[in-house]
């Protein structure tokens, strides 16, 4: 949780905008992902505590699955949240770029540095957090966490039929790639152009900065801050916090 000793990043305010409206079909039939439970918590609650922590998140905008709005606010209401923070929900869209603009346009006046952070990353530490912020402090327009690859990526063809052999285009060079994370972070008027002029559809934030042609720079990401994707997922998110309790000897 967070670590009232841990000095505030100081200046920029930051606010981070947290896309939970998906319905999570990867992970197979249930409630909405975020509000499924991690060690008797919706995910949700884990993913706001883990932007919160960082003393720089002065603000938190969840993106709630479009019905869900008012289930999402008492869940907030419910769980002890830290009182240096704001929390605010709206309800959310058909696509996650759809969310996170739904998100920014709740966004008050004032707001310096944008994090979006999927509610599906609900591990992330406060260190990165608190990376990623100081890195768009430092002038950078769009930052994202990110991990190296552990395998080897091939570039592939479609099957000639459905559930058939791909064939191999190309092999990208792996020491040149890395797997993206959130939070990433933002400039705010960047952001929002970036949402005001990207169209098509996009898995991720930073791909819309990188198409006005601005720059965008890789920091560390964590192990921890991986995706909760696949039922699997759920089992590792639930061995990561049985090793933190161990390690906080509770
Ligand atoms: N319409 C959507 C779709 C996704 N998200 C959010 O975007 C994040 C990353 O998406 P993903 O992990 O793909 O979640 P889902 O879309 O829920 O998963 P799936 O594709 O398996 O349904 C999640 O926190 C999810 O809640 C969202 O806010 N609005
Ligand atoms: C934003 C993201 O988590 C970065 O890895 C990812 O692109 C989300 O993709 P998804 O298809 O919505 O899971």
């Amino acid at each position: 949780m967070s670590d009232d000793s841990r000095p505030a990043p100081s200046g920029a305010r930051t606010a981070a905008v947290i896309p939970a409206a998906g319905r999570g079909v990867r992970l197979g039939p249930g409630a909405p992902k975020a509000l499924r439970t991690l060690n008797g918590t919706p995910m949700l609650i884990h993913a706001v505590r883990a932007m919160a922590a960082s003393r720089g998140v002065r603000l938190v905008v969840v993106v709630a699955p479009p019905d869900g709005a008012a289930e999402v606010k008492t869940l907030l209401d419910s769980h002890a949240l830290p009182e240096r923070t704001d929390f605010v929900v709206v309800p959310g869209g058909d696509s996650r770029q759809e969310s996170v603009r739904l998100g920014l346009d709740a966004l008050p006046p004032g707001i310096d540095i944008v994090l979006v952070h999927d509610a599906a990353r609900p591990l992330v530490p406060v260190d990165t957090v608190d990376a990623v912020i100081e890195a768009v402090r430092d002038g950078a327009p769009a930052v994202v966490p990110a991990l190296p690859l552990a395998d080897t990526v091939k570039q592939v063809e479609p099957a000639a039929v459905p559930g058939g052999p791909e064939p191999v285009v190309a092999t990208p060079e792996r020491a040149r790639l890395r797997a993206v994370q959130t939070p990433q972070g933002f400039d705010h008027a960047t952001l929002v152009r970036a949402h005001e002029t990207v169209t098509d559809n996009v898995t991720d934030d930073a791909s819309m900065v990188e198409q006005l042609g601005l720059p965008v720079v890789v920091v560390p990401g964590h192990e921890e801050a991986f995706k909760v994707t696949r039922p699997l997922d759920l089992v590792l998110a639930e061995a990561v916090l049985a090793r933190r309790r161990l390690n906080d000897g509770f």
